[in-house]
């Protein structure tokens, strides 16, 4: 399984080990989600359906549970897109202060920060692309930091109920949620693909899922966790190397961003999976995961010299990384040079928030500041592309920007 980390709210672990010296943080992140586990381990109860039919602008709902879990709609969340929730009182209560919060926006408004779409007609196409099924193609050239795609969820699942109420409930619980929709998004949703087969909406679920923490009400670490469906989205294929990538807000706007350049009529992918991994681990997970042979350019590198050259690529990666956010280790100039340049040489564009960040600061640690600002900087540009203008290290990197000299980090490797 992969890790569920951080919500929107609550402060956990910093993403690079040094910035724990100023607070202790984890950017926002929301990743693919994982095979899903299906134990039949909790008991389940049922009440009487809702007497109330959804109106378009009320939440409706709260009768129909399997346990703890409550089916909810929303016909008026996200401008007419409606949305289903299926969730504990406590995660209701959070979706609610995120829908009024969003209420007075339109997602595709001029002004709205969300919305930075390219403008003119979409910049992408639907397309079967061989043996992936459906994909996203650009439908122009596209520059890194165009903004291709947001969207707020059409479904909200939580975690526990996914993986822990029994099939039979769960399964009489999302067979509820299509008829809760508005018919648009009711269209958008049964387009997706299914993988596992099975009850249609909960393959669909288990197929096309974003992981989101909504915050935790204290009962335990996975209280907040959800899976959030967007429809529109789900047509993304995985790349290990992808042109684009994606970040879920503090108000569940889902928003994808190019990475590089695309020529008109390439496709746009994001990664399902933690790019850093060995190849044949990488290939395992899409395997295991997701049912598919990864034959993305990375993995689909047939001389076994430069399959070895990427692998070596990405576990020097990780032992620069370990040295660059010890403090006490042995780092000079080059070490840091090294590490941003294997990023590169690895064609990581959809990663080089954080690794600006780690030469930004080790810059600064030791005493070059012009340096230290210039990753500052460059960790800003490619923070807000890849976590969003919000995250803690986009603003830590303004911090150190503004004033490397008087930063925490000025000149420490060196003793001041
Ligand atoms: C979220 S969907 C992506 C869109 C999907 N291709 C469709 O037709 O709607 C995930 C599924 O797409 C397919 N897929 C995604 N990336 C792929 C890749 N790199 N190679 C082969 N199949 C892929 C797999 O079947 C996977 O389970």
């Amino acid at each position: 399984m992969s890790d569920w980390r951080t919500s929107l709210s609550a402060p956990t672990c910093p993403s690079t080990p040094l910035l724990s010296q100023i607070s202790c943080y984890d950017p926002w992140s929301s990743s693919r989600l994982p095979d899903v586990q299906r134990n039949q381990s909790e008991p389940i109860s049922s009440r009487e359906p809702p007497k109330t039919p959804p109106s378009k602008d009320e939440w409706t709902g709260g009768s129909r549970c399997a346990g703890e879990y409550c089916l909810y709609a929303n016909r008026a969340f996200g401008g007419e897109r409606g949305i289903v929730v299926i969730t504990t009182a406590h995660g209701l209560e959070k979706v609610k202060a995120i829908a009024g919060r969003a209420a007075a926006k339109t997602l595709e408004d001029e002004g709205d920060s969300h919305s930075s779409l390219p403008s003119g007609p979409s910049p992408f196409y639907v397309e079967e692309v061989s043996g992936k099924g459906l994909g996203m193609l650009a439908s122009r050239a596209l520059r890194r930091g165009d903004v291709v795609l947001t969207r707020v969820p059409a479904l909200l699942a939580h975690r526990n109920f996914m993986e822990r109420t029994p099939r039979e409930e769960r399964e009489r619980l999302l067979g509820l949620v299509l008829s809760l929709l508005p018919a648009a998004t009711r269209r958008s949703f049964v387009r997706q693909a299914g993988r596992f087969g099975g009850h249609e909406v909960a393959d669909i679920v288990t197929t096309n899922s974003f992981q989101v923490d909504l915050g935790g009400d204290g009962t335990g670490s996975s209280a907040g966790h959800h899976y959030a469906n967007f429809p529109e989205v789900s047509r993304f294929n995985h790349d290990c190397r992808p042109n684009a990538v994606f970040f879920v807000d503090a108000d569940l706007v889902h928003r994808t961003t190019v990475v590089r350049d695309v020529a008109p009529g390439e496709e746009l992918t994001i990664s399902y999976l933690d790019s850093m991994a060995p190849r044949a681990e990488r290939q395992h997970r899409a395997r295991v995961a997701w049912g598919f042979e990864c034959t993305c350019a990375q993995c689909g590198l047939t001389d076994e010299t430069a399959v070895a050259a990427s692998d070596g690529r990405l576990a020097e990666i990780a032992e620069l990384e370990g040295r660059l956010s010890d403090v006490k280790s042995e780092v000079t100039l080059d070490t840091v040079d090294r590490y941003v340049r294997l990023f590169a040489e690895e064609k990581l564009e959809a990663k080089l928030a954080g690794a600006y960040t780690t030469a930004a600061l080790n810059y600064n640690l030791l005493g070059k500041s012009g340096l230290a600002v210039k990753y500052a900087r460059l960790a800003i540009e490619a923070g807000m592309i890849e976590d969003g203008p919000a995250a803690p290290d986009v603003e830590a990197m303004r911090v150190l920007a503004r004033d490397p000299k008087k930063h925490f980090t000025w000149r420490a490797r060196l003793g001041k």
